[in-house]
């Protein structure tokens, strides 16, 4: 299938903290995504959207240096992307850490941080420990940090995870789907955690994401993926009938429903397209 880029709104242009230009990845024939130009200015809030397998992740890998693009540029914090850009955090998928794991909270925000930028010696073990205590402070996790992860709850896990990604000071902060399967009340928690950090520190964030209500209220543009084809733009601009229709190249319809956005279209697929909402609506 031939991609046929479509975009609503020019990016502004920043000296961005994630720049993507002309990017094109491919896996053999098929073709995720095509002339995908995207500047994110620092302390944005960009969420991903689109179905299974629109290449969410993948966009995700190409910022974190684990997938090359079949063809333009990317630059992120400044940089290519890489092991040796410190400029990035990123927090995985939320899912269960295995309950035998025994290494402390602690210990696992401080994996965060690179070892080599804080030395061996007395004085970079104690300020490498000062920060490890400050991001711990930041989520919230002083209570918990002490005990093994793997018998932490899903929302106490997670923001640890938050903090693992920003004790290194990230400009740039890359989210996988962060929110899944955890409740309403850890849902909001964590999704104040980014928000606090992209306003204090003018970190921008790239959020994956299947459900957009949860983060509504903070995001600033959407991209949105659909079978090679994306637009990007403001909510309003991009979660429209007409626009997710065009991209879905099917009838679509967007209702908003007490400042929430559902999505009703005909696959199963559908991002929002939630059997949860439904009820909800009219
Ligand atoms: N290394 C690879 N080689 C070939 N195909 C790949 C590779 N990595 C991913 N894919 C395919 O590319 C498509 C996009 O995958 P990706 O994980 O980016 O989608 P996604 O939008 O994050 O999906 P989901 O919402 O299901 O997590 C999928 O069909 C996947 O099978």
């Amino acid at each position: 299938m031939t991609a046929q880029p479509q975009h609503l709104t020019a990016s502004p242009r920043t000296g961005g903290a994630v720049s993507l230009s002309s990017a094109r990845l491919a896996y053999g024939e098929r073709v995720l995504w095509d002339g995908l130009d995207l500047d994110i200015a620092p302390g944005e809030f960009v969420a991903v959207l689109g179905p299974n397998g629109s290449g969410k992740t993948s966009l995700l890998r190409v910022l974190l240096g684990l997938q090359r693009l079949t063809s333009g540029t990317v630059r992120v914090a400044g940089a290519a992307p890489g092991r040796g850009n410190r400029g990035v955090g990123y927090i995985p998928q939320q899912r269960a850490l295995d309950p035998s794991l025994a290494i402390r909270g602690r210990d696992l925000v401080g994996l965060g941080l690179d070892g080599h930028r804080w030395g061996l010696g007395l004085t970079g073990r104690r300020d490498r420990a000062a920060r490890v205590a400050a991001a711990i402070e930041s989520v919230d996790a002083a209570a918990f940090a002490d005990r093994p992860v793997g018998l932490l709850s899903g929302g106490e896990q997670q923001r640890l995870r938050v903090a693992q990604a920003l004790v290194g000071d990230p400009s740039v902060l890359l989210c996988d789907e962060p929110l899944l399967s955890l409740d309403l009340a850890n849902q909001r928690a964590v999704s104040t955690l980014i928000d606090a950090r992209r306003r204090e520190a003018g970190t921008a964030v790239l959020f994956v994401t299947h459900e957009i209500n949860p983060v509504l209220p903070l995001v600033d543009r959407v991209l949105y993926l659909v079978d090679g084809r994306f637009r990007v733009g403001r909510p309003d601009e991009v979660m429209t009938s007409e626009t997710l229709s065009q991209l879905y190249r099917t009838e679509i319809e967007v209702i908003r429903v007490r400042g929430q956005i559902h999505v009703v279209g005909a696959h199963s697929d559908l991002c929002e397209d939630n059997p949860h909402h439904d009820h909800e609506v009219g």
